[in-house]
């Protein structure tokens, strides 16, 4: 493993140099790997193995889903199947369900597991609160985890642009002796800038803080904020769109993403570094427990039992297709819509 200084802290991570693809190829080639579920990461994970070269199958029910499995290129009692055949041949099984949707398939996942089997999950979810959901693995499977950061999707992008999304991974169980070159090798598979090190109850934490923080709740609840009070203000859904998020998106978060949030300032003018450093602190101070709160409520398991009490009600999928809704619909991403419709690139 590669020793790399983060911010004054050693860890080490798995680079790409030190365990490059055809070693990871090397090392599961006698492998079937089961991608059980096609719906976010199904897809960008088994499409980045099978472009790098593994033996991939796929397991999906029948209907919509699996038709786009077809779509992209799973053929049919060849490489995509129902999920108990799919189950049976692979050796490796993704179990990339809904969080929700792996407590029902479970007592059927587990028949699969023979001796030798491995366990593969991309978040801590299922183990780390097997009270609530049931998820036991056998003594004799490995069980580990491959928790890409970022949307399936990006992870499919990015890696058709040859980039790569930086995953965690973690082992939970090692029977078989191999289990951690094997989560490793499909770290690298599924397509992973670098592989850092975790364990499942680390995994999970982080994880439902951070989709209810910064990257998706807090996100939405300060852009809605500034964007409330600036129409209170007098102005125009355009000019409060583009001052909240559009100029964020397009222009102010590439300079992050490439450089740093310093150098994003520096390249503002001295009116609005002055303003951003005189400002940040206050905002932080003023959600820092609100951050605290919800990391309490991660740790306490409320928020695991809400997401497997809401999400396994029957119509849990258009409960949250209605909440999205009421996203799309508001004003400030109605506006949004206008405001995108009208970049250049666009015509
Ligand atoms: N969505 C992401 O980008 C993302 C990112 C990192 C980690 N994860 C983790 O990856 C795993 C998969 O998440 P996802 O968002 O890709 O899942 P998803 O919600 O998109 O569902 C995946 C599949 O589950 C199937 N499914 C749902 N209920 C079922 C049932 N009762 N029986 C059989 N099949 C059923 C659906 O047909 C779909 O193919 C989860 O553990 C999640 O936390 C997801
Ligand atoms: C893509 C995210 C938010 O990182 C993932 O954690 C998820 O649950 O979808
Ligand atoms: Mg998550
Ligand atoms: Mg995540």
């Amino acid at each position: 493993m590669a020793k790399i200084n983060f911010g004054g802290v050693e860890e080490e991570v798995v680079t790409r140099e030190e365990f490059p693809l055809e070693k990871a190829r090397e090392f599961l080639k006698d492998e079937v790997i089961a991608v059980i579920g096609y719906g976010v990461q199904g897809p960008g994970q088994s499409l980045n193995m099978r472009d790098n070269g593994f033996n991939v199958i796929v397991g999906q029910r029948k209907g919509k889903t699996y038709d786009k499995a077809v779509r992209d290129g799973w053929v049919p009692g060849e490489t995509l199947f129902e999920i108990e055949e799919a189950l049976e041949k692979g050796t490796i099984i993704c179990f990339l369900l809904s969080d929700a949707a792996q407590i029902e398939l479970w007592p059927t996942v587990k028949k699969y597991l023979t001796a030798g089997k491995a366990l593969y999950f991309s978040h801590g979810f299922g183990v780390t609160y097997k009270d609530q959901t049931g998820i036991i693995p056998p003594d004799d499977v490995d069980v580990f985890l491959v928790a890409p950061k970022g949307s399936g999707t990006s992870l499919r992008r990015m890696f058709v642009e040859g980039k790569g999304l930086n995953s965690s991974f973690a082992i939970y169980q090692d029977a078989s002796g191999k289990a951690r070159q094997r989560a490793i090798a499909m770290g690298i598979g599924v397509g992973s800038g670098y592989l850092f090190e975790t364990n499942f109850y680390k995994e999970v934490t982080s994880d439902l803080t951070g989709e209810r923080g910064t990257l998706m709740g807090a996100i939405q609840g300060i852009f809605a904020a500034q964007y409330d009070v600036l129409r209170a203000n007098g102005h125009s859904p355009s000019e409060a769109f583009n001052e909240t998020v559009e100029e964020l998106t397009q222009s102010l978060m590439p300079l992050v993403a490439e450089n740093g949030m310093d150098w994003m300032y520096a390249n503002c003018s001295t009116t609005a570094q002055r303003g951003a450093l005189d400002w940040w602190k206050p905002f932080r101070d003023a959600t820092k427990p609100v951050f605290e709160q919800l990391y309490n409520s991660v740790k306490a398991g409320e928020q695991a039992n809400i997401s497997i009490t809401r999400n396994s009600q029957s119509d849990y999928r258009e409960k949250l297709e209605e909440e999205l809704k009421e996203l799309r619909e508001s004003e400030m991403w109605r506006a949004g819509t206008a405001v995108r419709s009208l970049r250049p690139e666009r015509n």
